[in-house]
């Protein structure tokens, strides 16, 4: 199966790396400088103490026009803005479109693409250590969901690309996906972040935890989840899979990056203010990590 990807970041040269074995794949990058490291040298992936490398084909993503049968969007949430109008001028109606943003801000910029669109969740850890180089840090699956498509068509699609040790799972209902891994970065994400501790920190210290559990209590309001039970457990069980791991946000916030912050808490804080729920400890956290986002911006 011909698959682009576009985006060589920690998941775009993830995906590239354990796609291209069986099929062929196009990475699509932005600067000059990476394609042609990529091209020179190759991709290098480190997974425990083997490190492999291979060749593939890597064009800028400005050259990106829709060919392949499935495109893989590996950026940021907040980089999709500049990258959804090539999107639809070039995708077709025919071709498959997956997104694989954290969060859930993205979701009203989909609405406006065209072809088959799905939405995915990525539970593998990868870090970038240079353009071309990733650590596979964290072996997880990939949740798939259709956005806009029919369910038994997309059984196929995922067997296309599942394999053993990259397997990808399709959902039903992306609303659902997307808001369990919404509720687990909107938790994690910015108390480790200003608190600067590991995941693993927020269930051990019993300080941090009253810290959790308030943030939550916010959080399933403001979402109308039903069945929290089930979704607070799902956020200690993460904490206690990834104990030792610095989350995303704390790693921006360490590296002079922008994060997510937008397409995590304040998505939720729209829906608080759509049902007129008060927020305050939300609105703390996110004002919090907007203030260090502002510190590294000047
Ligand atoms: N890393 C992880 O372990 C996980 C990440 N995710 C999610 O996956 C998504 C991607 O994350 P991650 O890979 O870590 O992020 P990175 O910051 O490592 O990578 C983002 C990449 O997108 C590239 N990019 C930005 N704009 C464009 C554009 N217009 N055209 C082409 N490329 C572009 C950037 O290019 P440049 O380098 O030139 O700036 C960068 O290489 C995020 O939403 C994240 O939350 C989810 C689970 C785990
Ligand atoms: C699951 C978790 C919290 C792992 O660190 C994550 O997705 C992130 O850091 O963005």
């Amino acid at each position: 199966m011909k698959i682009g990807i576009i985006g060589g970041g920690s998941i775009g040269l993830l995906f590239a790396y354990y796609l291209h074995r069986n099929h062929s794949v196009c990475l699509y990058v932005r600067s000059k400088e990476q394609a042609e490291q990529l091209q020179e040298k190759g991709l290098f992936l480190a997974c425990g103490k083997e490190e492999k490398q291979v060749s593939l084909d890597v064009k800028l993503a400005s050259e990106w026009l829709g060919e392949e049968e499935a495109t893989f969007i590996a950026v940021k949430q907040y980089h999709l803005a500049d990258l959804i109008e090539q999107l639809r001028a070039f995708n077709k109606p025919d071709k498959v479109l997956l997104f694989l943003q954290n969060g859930m801000g993205h979701i009203k910029m989909l609405r406006n693409l065209f072809g088959e669109i799905y939405v995915g969740t990525v539970e593998h850890g990868a870090l970038k250590t240079s353009a071309n180089r990733v650590i596979h840090t964290g072996i997880g699956l990939t949740r798939l969901a259709p956005f806009r498509h029919s369910f038994t068509e997309h059984q196929d699609f995922s067997h296309k690309i599942h394999s053993v040790d990259f397997p990808f799972l399709i959902e039903e209902d992306y609303e659902k996906m997307l808001m369990k891994k919404l509720v687990v970065n909107a938790v994690i994400n910015p108390l480790t972040a200003i608190l600067q501790v590991e995941n693993g920190e927020l269930i051990h210290n019993p300080h941090f935890f009253q810290m959790v559990k308030m943030m939550f209590t916010e959080i399933e309001k403001s979402l109308l989840l039903q069945n929290s039970e089930d979704y607070f457990q799902n956020v200690i069980a993460v904490c206690e899979k990834t104990a030792p791991n610095q989350s995303s946000m704390l790693r921006d916030l360490l590296e002079n990056r922008p994060t997510e912050i937008d397409a995590i808490l304040g998505f939720i804080l729209e829906k608080a203010a759509e049902r007129e729920i008060n927020t305050p400890i939300i609105e703390s956290l996110y004002q919090a990590v907007k203030g260090k986002e502002y510190r590294v911006g000047e």
